[in-house]
């Protein structure tokens, strides 16, 4: 085997496949992916996280690429979710069975993945998809999922495979993988007993990179290898992104459609829609399907990759320090950090990546923007918006601040500046609170807009303020100052504004000391309620921000308010 194949980007995006694992917990996706990688069974269970393992295959000359990404059955990481559905090309949907929900389950992943597909405007609606029934192996006193009701179901569905599965006992994996990749229209060689496994150590994959052979001289090896790679990484989401729409512009050539216009002209007039976006931005909700481009036609994805390749947008800023496991999260959006659709999904998706990374435990939420923590919800997303776009955007609200309020680290606002409405939100909603003292200000001002504060903002003051400094906060949608806010408990500590990061610092020092299973146990205890409250009701409450939003008389004060922020200014 030469060098060519363990070079990772020797594989050409048309021979680049990401395999997606869905499934509740303890259906046994992570044993299928160890069955198919490394032909090993570990009896023991460990809830995963997300798993991201990379195979490459050396098959008739050409080098192929195959991601598998075994997501989590357990926690509820919405955002990442959705990005594995839109990043996978084919999927195993896992159920136990011996577990009549876990089957369910699978039904509705199907679902979701096809809705999320079908969102986005630039993919094809049904990806190649296997159903494993897992743990064939139980005794049939156990079993609660019947085959022939699951063989019903699957014939009735494009696209889809089903087979029963044992990982503890070998049986069928090899088929499973087989199958799908037929689906796939994918190499048969990729399947496990159709091509040689090459394990790869340390040494050799380091000789390999350098173009050193190691082989023994002279051997020559055309049959199909695959190698597990083993320094495989998650991709970061822009590259998942480059990938993803690289991906949709082969199907876009393969289809063949004629005239397809081109990207900067297609989408300029949402330039001036979405002030202050960036390109990225823009494709970013292309790819999510929010935006559609002039004439409703796909675009031309070869402009994409160029505005890609310019500076990243980053609008949340992540920095980690693995020595002390604390994690710096700025808010990056000049002028004032409003918070959009797409910092609210960045925002998301950094939470739930630190959230999986054992190495963190707290996290510090500051703004890279001097003398603005977040001037709250983006006010452009909710005037002369759409009813589809405003409820793409009340989800990533809800998402951030699930994600936020109910994280498992220790959460700190650094408040160097204004903090207004979604500002004040976020900075509730983490466990401590350091303001700069001075002109900022701080509060949830909604009625000033002519809007009402959801009952989720509510909660969260209420839990931080109490009922009575609540009620007239919010009725007099009341800004205070940073002593102001510290009398009445909305801050915990006021400092000058060149101490706020210190004083964070020195405060996480004693939150640390806390063992962290306690503390989190406390935590949640304390906020479950709050969060349930939201997490029952996320689609309920997103139709009626939509609605409520779009009326006439609140539009129209909306309106009067943004004019109002620019009268200001001159
Ligand atoms: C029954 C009810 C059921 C359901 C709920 C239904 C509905 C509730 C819905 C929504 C809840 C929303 C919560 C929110 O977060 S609303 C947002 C509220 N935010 C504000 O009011 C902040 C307004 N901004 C300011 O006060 C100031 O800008 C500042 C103090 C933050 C900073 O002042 P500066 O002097 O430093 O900066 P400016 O010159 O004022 O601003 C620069 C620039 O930015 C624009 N801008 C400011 N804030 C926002 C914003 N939030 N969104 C979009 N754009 C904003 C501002 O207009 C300037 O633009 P130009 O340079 O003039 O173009």
């Amino acid at each position: 085997m030469s060098s060519h194949l363990v070079d990772e980007c020797a594989a050409p995006p048309k021979n680049c496949f990401r395999l997606v694992v869905l499934g509740t917990a303890r259906v046994g996706k992570t044993a299928i992916v160890s069955r198919f990688l490394f032909n090993q069974y570990d009896d023991q269970y460990t809830p995963t996280i997300e798993d991201f393992h990379r195979k490459m295959y050396r098959i008739r000359g050409e080098v192929y690429r195959l991601d598998i990404l075994d997501t989590s059955g357990v926690h509820p990481f919405p955002a990442m979710r959705r990005l594995s559905f839109l990043t996978g090309d084919l999927f195993i949907l896992v159920y136990s069975v011996d577990n009549y929900e876990s089957y369910m389950e699978v039904m509705r992943l199907r679902e979701q993945i096809l809705e999320s597909k079908a969102s986005c405007k630039t993919r094809t609606a049904a990806p190649p998809m296997i159903i494993a029934g897992n743990k064939a192996d139980r005794p049939e006193s156990e079993r609660e999922v019947l085959y022939d009701e699951v063989a019903k179901w699957v014939s009735t569905v494009k696209k889809c495979a089903f087979l029963e599965t044992s990982a503890k006992k070998n049986g069928n994996i090899n088929e499973l993988f087989q199958t799908l990749f037929e689906l796939a229209k994918l190499p048969p060689e990729m399947s496990p007993s159709l091509h040689r496994r090459v394990s790869i150590g340390d040494q050799a994959w380091e000789a390999a990179k350098k173009g050193i052979s190691f082989y023994p001289r002279g051997k020559q090896d055309d049959n199909p290898l695959g190698v597990v790679s083993p320094h495989a990484r998650r991709p970061s989401l822009r590259s998942d992104l480059i990938e993803a729409e690289a991906k949709a512009e082969q199907e876009q050539r393969r289809a063949e459609k004629p005239s397809i216009p081109k990207i900067s002209s297609a989408l300029s007039p949402y330039r001036s829609q979405y002030r202050s976006c960036t390109w990225m931005s823009l494709l970013r909700q292309a790819f999510q399907g929010l935006v559609r481009p002039a004439g409703g036609q796909v675009c031309r994805l070869q402009v994409q990759h160029r505005c890609y390749n310019a500076p990243a947008a980053g609008h949340v800023q992540v920095d980690m320090n693995s020595d002390t496991g604390v994690a710096t999260v700025r808010l990056n959006r000049p002028p004032v950090n409003s918070l959009n659709l797409d910092v609210l999904t960045e925002l998301s998706i950094a939470l739930e990546k630190l959230e999986t990374d054992r190495s963190c435990r707290a996290m510090v939420l500051a703004s890279a923007v001097p003398g603005i923590f977040s001037a709250g919800l983006d006010i452009m997303e909710m005037y002369k918006s759409t009813p589809e776009r405003c409820v793409a955007f009340w989800r990533a609200l809800q998402d951030a601040w699930l994600n936020l309020y109910g994280s498992r680290l220790i959460t700190m606002a650094a408040i160097e500046g204004h903090s207004p409405a979604g500002g004040c939100l976020l900075a509730m909603s983490c466990d401590y609170r350091v303001m700069a003292d001075g002109k900022f200000q701080i509060g949830l001002n909604e009625t000033r807009l002519g809007i009402v504060a959801p009952f989720w903002f509510t909660d969260v003051m209420l839990c931080t303020i109490g009922h009575r400094e609540t009620e007239k906060a919010l009725q007099l949608g009341a800004m205070y100052s940073a002593q102001q806010a510290l009398s009445i408990g909305l801050v915990d500590k006021v400092v000058p504004a060149d101490q706020v990061m210190s004083t964070v610092q020195t405060e996480l020092k004693s939150w640390l000391q806390i063992p962290d299973a306690a503390r989190v146990i406390t935590k949640t205890s304390m906020r479950k309620q709050v969060l349930d409250r939201l997490s029952s009701q996320k689609e309920k409450d997103a139709q009626f921000f939509a609605d409520f939003i779009l009326r006439e008389s609140v539009q129209k004060s909306l309106g009067a308010y943004i004019a109002s922020l620019q009268k200001r200014k001159s």
